[in-house]
């Protein structure tokens, strides 16, 4: 369960008095995530027809500085046709707030539902909304540098340090022999944009095989195009535990993408490499908040080997079986 900061319901009443979103009706704290708060709130509305928003507060890592750059790519994709929240601005045109002693801001709901069993024609929908969104984050001026680089995941591990083999002995071994491999291998030369950098299921709200909403860009950053799409395979292609891959989605993602947008051939030879950072990222995450999460806190704790049994896959895989053909 991820509210870390409860808001008295009075509370939320009266900061709705800032906006046009009418009285409060019921606020639920959200279950998913793992980042932040998140309500869903049902007001009144302004015009009386009731409305729905998601008020977020922000906690852990989301930086209260890096939210206009958030703020502003939403506005920019949303304006290019992207199924993204809009911000929602205040009566004086502020959309970020201070609640309970946290950043906060009242969002845009969108509906859908995440699905945990994607079938290819969903992995697809995922790989076309993916490549839009690339193609619309084209001409969007902000940058924002990615914590989580492959200098930041050297940062991270050396933060697990010994812990590491508390969750499997063996483990920091594997973590500094893979580090050791992506610094030599990391591609240099391929093409950067903004990125999602988290596009996984829970993130992309849909109705059947339709994408009805990609949410959930505090990690969104600039770094390899490509990159992104290896983030996107990690997580839509391999049943929960990472024990299971399942091929079809993989070939319907790269498939998707691919028409969306297009992928290089350059993109194509480095990406068994991309999927291995990207599974080395969510492991150390993972490991991280393992190792720092009490084991009875409400949240719960995501397991990293699940990214491990990933990494050992792409260790060993290549383009064709990762993407189809
Ligand atoms: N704009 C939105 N519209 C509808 N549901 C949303 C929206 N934003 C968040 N949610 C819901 O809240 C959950 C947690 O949001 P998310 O941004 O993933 O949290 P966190 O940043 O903590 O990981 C999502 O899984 C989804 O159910
Ligand atoms: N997707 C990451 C954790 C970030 O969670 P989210 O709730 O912000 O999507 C993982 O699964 O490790």
């Amino acid at each position: 369960m991820a509210v870390y900061t409860h808001v008295p319901a009075e509370e939320i009443d009266a900061f709705l008095t800032r906006y046009d979103a009418g009285r409060l009706v019921s606020a639920k704290g959200i279950a998913e995530g793992v980042e932040n708060s998140n309500y869903l709130l049902e007001t009144t509305g302004a015009d009386g027809s009731g409305h729905r928003y998601i008020l977020t507060l922000y906690e852990k890592r989301v930086d209260e500085a890096d939210l206009p750059f958030f703020m502003d790519l939403l506005d920019h994709l949303g304006a290019r046709g992207c199924l993204v929240p809009r911000f929602i601005a205040d009566r004086e045109g502020r959309r970020l707030q201070q609640l309970s002693g946290r950043p906060a801001c009242l969002i845009e709901f969108l509906t859908g539902i995440s699905v945990t069993e994607p079938t290819p024609g969903q992995a697809r929908a995922a790989g076309v909304a993916l490549g839009e969104l690339h193609k619309a984050a084209q001409g969007f001026a902000g940058e924002r540098r990615n914590a989580l680089d492959v200098a930041g995941w050297h940062a991270l591990a050396a933060k697990c340090g010994g812990d590491f083999d508390r969750i499997q002995p063996g483990l920091a071994a594997r973590v500094v022999e893979e580090l050791a491999f992506l610094d030599a291998h990391w591609p240099a030369d391929l093409p950067r944009s903004v990125i999602h950098a988290d596009l996984f299921p829970d993130n992309v709200l849909m109705l059947g095989e339709e994408v009805t909403g990609l949410i959930d860009f505090y990690f969104s950053c600039t770094d390899i195009r490509a990159y992104d799409l290896a983030v996107t395979h990690s997580a839509w292609c391999f049943s929960n535990d990472g024990a299971t891959w399942y091929g079809a989605r993989g070939a319907a993602i790269g498939a998707g993408y691919a028409q969306a947008h297009g992928l290089s051939e350059a993109e194509r030879a480095a990406f068994p490499t991309l999927c291995r950072g990207a599974a080395l990222r969510f492991l150390l995450t993972r490991a991280y908040d393992w190792i720092n999460t009490p084991a009875d806190a409400l949240v719960t704790r995501k397991d990293p080997l699940a990214y491990l049994r990933r990494l050992d896959f792409y260790a060993s895989a290549d383009t064709s079986a990762l993407l189809g053909q």
